[in-house]
């Protein structure tokens, strides 16, 4: 019998999508007839340990995937589970995304004082987000708000809305669902209010690419709607070469048109005050033109002058 090395973050969060990974997988192997054992194994990432300071301004690719990777490449580990907005486009040579499981809700929440929506927060509350794109959108849509940096992982962010005095903190719904948390939503930010991440409430299991009964397995868990969405929202931001200091979002659905079927890509960028916001809609049939085609785009209504600002 195998045994499958699962590397994963100390997070509750991490540890939690990685089990949730793991009893799915050993469900399908059950049902096949294949018997594998899993045991998950540790890791502390870069970005694991600069938890006080505003990620924007650490700034880098990957910061919570890099020790994972480097345990893939050492064998250490055969596989490691990563919410799909912390992997970065390209892997490194010899790893390889293995499955991309069905995406869960992909919006935005707030969880607030007094469980008030965003309409009904008072004037001038303090709302709690360290994310340029949930800042700007909010900023758009209240522009009284005070939003204000919040770090550190889901729960001690929960904490902080008590401890720090904001009125509410803005998180993915996905984090909170995982965690079995929904009950503390008070409200379901839409995705034209807030547009996701990308690839938002999505994971990507990566292993080694010559792991053929590793890939194996994995193949059971791909959803290919999951897949296409993803990857249309990624070509996108890839186009776009941002990181995370600017606002940038996108968010993609297949439709059942009168041209026949096609995906939906939504795609946002913005200054990182969110003085001036770009946001287009296109759809295509091939996902990885498609998210060029809206970057393109974006870039000829603004985008372009929007990076280059900020890479100085
Ligand atoms: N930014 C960190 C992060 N990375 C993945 C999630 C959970 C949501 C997901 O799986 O997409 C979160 C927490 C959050 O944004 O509230």
């Amino acid at each position: 019998m195998r045994t499958i090395v699962v590397g994963s973050r100390q997070s509750a969060l991490a540890l939690t999508q990685t089990n949730q990974v793991i009893d799915h997988l050993q469900n399908l192997c059950t049902a096949r007839g294949l018997s594998v054992n899993f045991e998950v194994k540790k890791i502390v990432t870069k970005g694991d340990q600069i938890l006080d300071v505003t990620l924007s301004k650490v700034g880098g690719k990957g910061l919570f995937v890099k020790e994972i990777e480097q345990a893939l490449l050492d064998r250490h580990i055969d596989m490691a589970v990563h919410s799909m907005k912390d992997m970065p486009w390209e892997l490194p040579e010899g790893l390889i995304n293995g499955a991309i499981p069905k995406r869960v809700d992909p919006r935005d929440c707030i969880i607030s004082k007094g469980n008030l929506k965003l309409n009904e927060l008072p004037q001038g509350a303090k709302v709690g987000t360290s994310s340029l794109r949930r800042a700007s959108q909010l900023q758009q849509y209240r522009p009284d708000l005070n939003i204000e940096p919040i770090r550190g992982n889901i729960d001690s962010r929960i904490k902080k809305l008590d401890t720090e005095g904001f009125d509410a903190i803005v998180l993915a719904a996905a984090g909170l669902y995982r965690m079995g948390w929904e009950d503390k939503i008070s409200e379901y930010l839409t995705v034209e209010v807030c547009l996701p991440a990308v690839g938002q409430g999505s994971l990507g299991i990566e292993c080694r690419g010559d792991d053929m009964p590793m890939l194996e397995i994995l193949s059971m868990l791909n959803d290919p709607y999951t897949e296409l969405t993803v990857k249309a929202e990624r070509a996108f931001l890839r186009e776009l070469n941002g990181g995370c200091q600017v606002p940038i979002g996108a968010y993609a659905v297949l439709v059942d048109g009168e041209e026949g079927h096609g995906i939906q890509l939504t795609g946002y960028v913005a200054t990182p005050d969110g003085s001036e916001q770009i946001k287009e809609t296109l759809t295509g049939t091939d996902p990885v033109a498609l998210g060029k085609e809206l970057a393109e785009r974006c870039k000829v209504k603004g985008a372009d002058r929007i990076l280059s600002q900020v890479r100085g």
